[in-house]
């Protein structure tokens, strides 16, 4: 029998060569490579030792209590992801984005944020399950009714959130924002950009006490602390059989917030949380209600779809809403649905009380 001859290995290599690069798919496979590259860097404090000078390998090894071999290869995996350079020269240094964002104690900080997402790890694992059977996977996150307590998570995010806020807040033509409740208020983002637009506004923020510790730094951060006041609030506990029932008189608020807790409490709440907005506002006083609602132009690395799918596995009945259920809901709790903008991965849908 004669040896297969060159054409042959040619016929038999071309439907190899021919499919679709695979590059993507492969680099799909290994995406949670990153996430955990990224973790681990933030949980040895790699970006913050770097913070204090450029370093050889051997010298971060020592102060980070690390083995050097193994460091000098996350740090060449943080250096093909662009969060360090100088490899070559063997004297790491930070890049732009991680000295602004990956630094302990700046004020861009979200390595808080990444670790509470990273946290999700092992709800993620569930996602095949819950897609063959249906159902949610019950995590803790966000969910009123279930004990969302997340201080990095919610509050970590206001280096993001606060550029959308003012933005948005620029944009839209809101009237005098006055006597405000940022319900829910996080980190505060929402209640600081009203503020700073209208000097005569006074915001109350409700949420845990520990996430209003961050409002509190935050609002002072932007000079408007003295027009808040922070309500400190337990729905699960303080509500219980009947969230949400804030401890405010009917109609007392101009500006009601409700920012970001939807999507993580599900329609049903939603329903009640809208029901209640429109209890505290007066006559005419403004519902902003902001939330992932509807596909995002341009598609930022954290879209819609894969929020979808975070709150399936994290949350008892969290998902994306469309706008149309939300305009919905405010027109049955007589709120009228105005404008709505969507400046990225989230829209802002304005109402106005009847
Ligand atoms: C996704 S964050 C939104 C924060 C802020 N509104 C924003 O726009 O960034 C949801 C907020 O709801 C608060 N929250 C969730 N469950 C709560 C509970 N049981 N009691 C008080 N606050 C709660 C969380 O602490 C968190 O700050």
């Amino acid at each position: 029998m004669s040896a297969p001859t060159a054409a042959a290995h040619s016929r038999a290599l071309a439907p190899y060569e021919d499919a679709p690069d695979p590059g993507p798919l492969l680099a799909l496979n290994f995406g949670f490579a990153r996430a955990r590259v990224l973790g681990t860097a933030l949980e040895l404090g790699v970006f913050t030792g770097l913070a204090r000078g450029p370093r050889g390998t051997r010298g971060l090894a020592a102060e980070l209590g690390c083995d050097t071999a193994s460091l000098r290869a996350l740090l060449a995996a943080l250096e093909e992801l662009g969060l360090v350079a100088g490899g070559a020269e063997e004297s790491w240094t930070l890049t732009d984005a991680s000295r602004a964002h990956l630094v302990e104690g700046g004020r861009g900080y979200l390595g808080d944020h990444f670790a509470d997402v990273l946290a999700e790890w092992d709800q993620w694992s569930g996602l095949t399950e819950l897609v063959r059977g249906g159902g949610h996977g019950g995590g803790e996150l966000g969910a009123p009714e279930n004990r969302g307590l997340y201080p990095g998570m919610f509050a970590g995010i206001f280096p993001v959130g606060v550029r959308t806020a003012f933005r948005v807040v620029r944009e839209l033509s809101l009237p005098e924002a006055g006597r405000v409740l940022d319900l829910a208020s996080g980190a505060g983002e929402w209640g600081i950009a009203l503020a700073a637009a209208d000097p005569r506004a006074r915001v109350v923020a409700h949420d845990f006490p520990e996430l209003l510790t961050a409002a509190r730094e935050r609002a002072a951060e932007f000079g408007v602390a003295e027009r808040f006041r922070f309500v400190p609030a337990d729905f699960t506990r303080d509500y219980a059989g009947d969230f949400p029932k804030a401890p405010f008189p009917g109609g007392c608020f101009d500006t009601v917030v409700l920012a970001h807790l939807s999507r993580f409490a599900g329609p049903d709440a939603t329903e009640r949380l809208v029901q209640e907005c429109a209890r505290l506002l007066r006559p005419g006083g403004t519902l902003l209600i902001v939330d992932v609602m509807r596909q995002e132009p341009g598609r930022p690395a954290l879209h819609r779809p894969m929020i979808a799918l975070s709150l399936l596995v994290n949350t008892e009945a969290g998902g994306v809403q469309e706008e149309s259920a939300y305009r919905a809901v405010m027109e049955k709790y007589g709120v009228t649905a105005k404008e709505s903008v969507t400046p990225g991965l989230i829209t802002v849908l304005t109402g106005e009380r009847r």
